[in-house]
């Protein structure tokens, strides 16, 4: 019989038949793509002579083409899919566990409401975990007074919060969540009922005491715009002990350290990943856990499971070594039941990533994972975590790669493991601390180069992973039953755009450079169909091409009578149609394995399109122009988290949002206002010249476009509130359209 702790922590399985099926519609969809591009490109010879119409039709071979190699990238998540499952249970004694550090970033108290931020914190220090194991790191990357003095208040709030939910057990420890009143409040035993009023009245007392920071440093207005030159702060947060009662003082709550960086304006701070780097190397000289779970500030503990969950993969001999970080999916709280904006990211966490799992993993998605602290210290699969030793060659080469702190350097020894009270206190205020979170540090060194968060592109959680995978790291991908952390997702379509803007011109930082997954790695990672899923990441913005000329070259087309699809009784036209089913039941199908319903897949198809032609494009701009050498650098903009009342009204409504879109949005309403009126133009041509027969494919588009379109033109025309399109760009597509028109109408 097998031992007790020989039974596997963790199982998987393939998704069957999903992944049978899938391969099936690969041999279907290639061979009725294969037969369109065989059409255009066998018709290509007849036309050389008619310009406009040549052009027409090389540039849709172009698109079709660019097209069909985004999906064939794409079906490398479709290859292998996998479900894993844990086992808990069979973890080792709490007294065995590996302690953890858990980094979370803020940067910001206008765009992060300093509130929630620390509801993340108190929901985080209550994981179900040793506290004794567990080690918070908050960075406050904007140093401002008002989040370190919340950070004192969260603390002494944690101390009555943390021994409560342990002692009866409470499911949700996001204070905010439990006495938001969807708790039944008269449950429980007469001694919980007082417990949890006394609770709730402290969380009450809390909250009002940070509000009343809030005003204060406002009136002394401290808080300005967001500070890039500031000197570090690196406190162990101690809290108030008068405050406490007796229970409370002895109760363990996990240690809190806050950091605020060095920030000078003319040194770059590489945003998330250089805040994540400091805490890297101050929580080295202090706690210095092999393990390190990464959140946002927004991103709160939904289920305190997780730590053990991720354990039941770290501490699996065999998976162990080679494994780098465990993901769990990014969930949100505030996703609106018509989730317009597709803001869930379904087809990210429910298809890719299990796609990638069942090849090397996940991609590392930049929170809600817990990775291992030597993967990101350069180290190979396999290598040794600790040493006993070094000598002076071995020091100096060192030095080269994490810089000159000796304090660093010695966390490496297998001897410094202990005596953690006594680190936190003398290294947090000391000069080592002071070095290490300094803006001069990381210079000559391989910090974001080699070592830790990597620097390379403004997506570092994409570009990182990438790196670890192609050093021969695999992670593991777990969704568990409730989900384990809840963020926050934008509401309005501005800042959609300008979050999506940001992530695609990232991965296309990755795409165009020496890094670009096609070629990077392939010879070391071994696993093309891996590399096929990081490169089709890279390149999706590139669908933008194909469907700008999807959305101006038919219409134009149609406009002047020139056919650019078969004729309907034509067989060439089955094949067209067969393309267009296969591609949009294949999504179909996904949708609905994921439990989406027929209203999601219509959301999903119609953002895809509004999303390529705006955000997408404007990435591509922007990459071409930063590869060309002129400006075109787009920074980490902050995602706004404190909304506007009117906006997640609309939100929630399903309604577009469409103030404050600026220059963004012009190709999408120049698109749509083209469209109808070459819908019209075109429309009473087919009527007259009854060439119906040859026309039918672009009257299709057109109308298909037009019921994609509907938001905007509602936007455009109809609609008078607020968030309607602005005026000065709709004058502006009508004039861009009118051009196009007495150019080719
Ligand atoms: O200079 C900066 C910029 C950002 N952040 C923090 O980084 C986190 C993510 O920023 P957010 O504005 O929420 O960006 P999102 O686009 O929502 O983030 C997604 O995309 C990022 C990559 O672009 C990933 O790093 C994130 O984990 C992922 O949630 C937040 O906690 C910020 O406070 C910093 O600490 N310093
Ligand atoms: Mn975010």
């Amino acid at each position: 019989m097998r031992k007790e702790n020989d039974r596997p922590l963790h199982e998987n399985r393939v998704d069957q038949p999903f992944a049978t099926l899938n391969r099936f519609h690969i041999l279907v969809h290639v061979s009725v793509t294969l037969a369109v591009l065989y059409y255009r490109v066998s018709r290509l010879p007849l036309l050389l002579q008619l310009s406009f119409t040549t052009l027409a039709w090389i540039l849709l071979i172009g698109s079709e083409l660019l097209l069909f190699f985004l999906w064939i990238l794409a079906q490398a998540y479709r290859w292998r899919p996998i479900s894993r499952t844990v086992f808990p249970e069979r973890l080792p004694e709490d007294g065995s566990l590996p302690p953890i550090d858990v980094f979370i970033v803020t940067a910001d108290p206008d765009k992060e409401p300093t509130v929630e931020v620390m509801n993340t914190l108190i929901s985080i220090m209550s994981l179900d975990y040793p506290t004794s194991k567990l080690h918070v790191y908050l960075s406050d990357d904007g140093g401002s007074p008002i989040t370190l003095s919340a950070t004192r208040l969260a603390y002494d709030f944690a101390r009555s919060w943390v021994p409560f939910c342990r002692r009866y057990k409470i499911e949700t420890r996001y204070p905010a969540a439990y006495f938001s009143g969807s708790n039944v409040e008269s449950v429980g035993s007469p001694e919980f009922q007082e417990e949890r009023q006394r609770i709730k009245l402290l969380y009450e007392s809390f909250k009002k005491n940070v509000e009343k920071e809030k005003d204060k440093t406002k009136s002394t207005q401290v808080m300005t715009k967001r500070v890039q030159d500031q000197p570090s702060c690196i406190e162990i947060i101690k809290g108030d002990q008068e405050m406490s009662t007796s229970f409370e003082k002895q109760a363990e709550i996990p240690l809190l350290v806050y950091v605020s960086r060095e920030k000078r304006k003319n040194h770059p701070h590489h945003f998330k990943a250089g805040a994540l780097n400091v805490l890297l190397r101050i929580s080295g000289i202090i706690s210095n856990s092999p393990y390190i779970l990464v959140l946002d500030c927004d991103m709160y503990t939904n289920n305190p499971a997780s730590v053990r969950q991720a354990m039941c993969f770290h501490l699996d001999p065999h998976l162990s070594p080679s494994l780098a970080f465990v993901q769990f999916p990014q969930n949100f709280h505030n996703i609106s039941k018509n989730d317009i904006y597709c803001a869930e990211l379904r087809s990210v966490f429910e298809i890719q990533w299990k796609g990638c799992d069942g090849l090397k993993g996940p991609i590392l998605s930049g929170t809600g994972f817990y990775i291992k602290r030597n993967a990101l210290y350069g180290a190979r699969p396999g290598q040794k975590s600790t040493r006993e030793g070094f000598n002076s060659t071995e020091i100096a080469e060192l030095k080269q790669s994490f810089g000159s702190s000796n304090e660093f350097i010695a966390s490496f020894l297998h001897n410094r493991r202990n005596d953690l009270d006594n680190r936190a206190t003398t290294y947090a205020c000391s000069q080592e601390a002071t070095l290490l979170a300094s803006c001069t540090y990381e210079i000559d060194t391989q910090w974001g180069e080699q070592m830790g968060f990597l620097y390379g592109s403004v997506v570092e959680d994409y570009f990182t992973g990438f790196h670890l995978h192609c050093r021969g790291w695999n992670s593991a991908y777990y969704i568990p039953p409730s989900p384990a952390f809840l963020g926050s997702v934008p509401t309005s379509f501005s800042d959609t755009l300008i979050q999506r803007k940001r992530w695609m011109y990232g991965l296309l930082e990755v795409g165009f450079s020496r890094f670009c997954p096609l070629t990077f790695g392939i010879s070391s990672a071994t696993c093309m169909l891996q590399n096929m899923c990081y490169a089709w990441q890279a390149f999706q913005p590139l669908d933008s091409f194909s469907l700008l000329c999807y959305g101006i070259i038919p219409q134009l087309c149609f406009l002047n009578g020139i056919s650019l699809f078969p004729e309907v009784s034509s067989p060439w036209f089955a094949a067209f149609v067969a393309v267009h089913l296969s591609s949009l039941s294949q999504h179909l199908r996904e949708v609905l394995y994921s439990k989406g319903s027929l209203r999601t897949w219509w959301n999903e198809l119609r953002f895809w399109m509004i999303i390529s032609v705006t955000a997408h494009l404007f990435a591509c701009l922007n990459i071409i122009m930063k590869l060309v050498g002129m400006k075109g650098v787009i920074n980490f903009d902050l995602t706004n988290k404190a909304v506007r009342e009117t906006q997640i009204q609309m939100y929630e409504n399903g309604i577009f949002d469409f103030e404050g879109t600026s220059l963004l949005l012009i190709p999408l309403t120049t698109l749509s206002i083209l469209n109808v009126a070459t819908l019209i133009g075109g429309g009473c041509r087919v009527i007259v010249q009854k060439s119906l027969h040859d026309l039918f494919g672009q009257l299709y588009i057109s109308c298909f476009i037009l019921l994609i379109s509907y938001p905007v033109l509602e936007g455009i025309i109809i609609r008078r509130d607020k968030g309607r399109v602005p005026t000065s760009i709709t004058l502006w597509s009508i004039m861009l359209t009118v051009i196009l028109l007495l150019l080719f109408g």
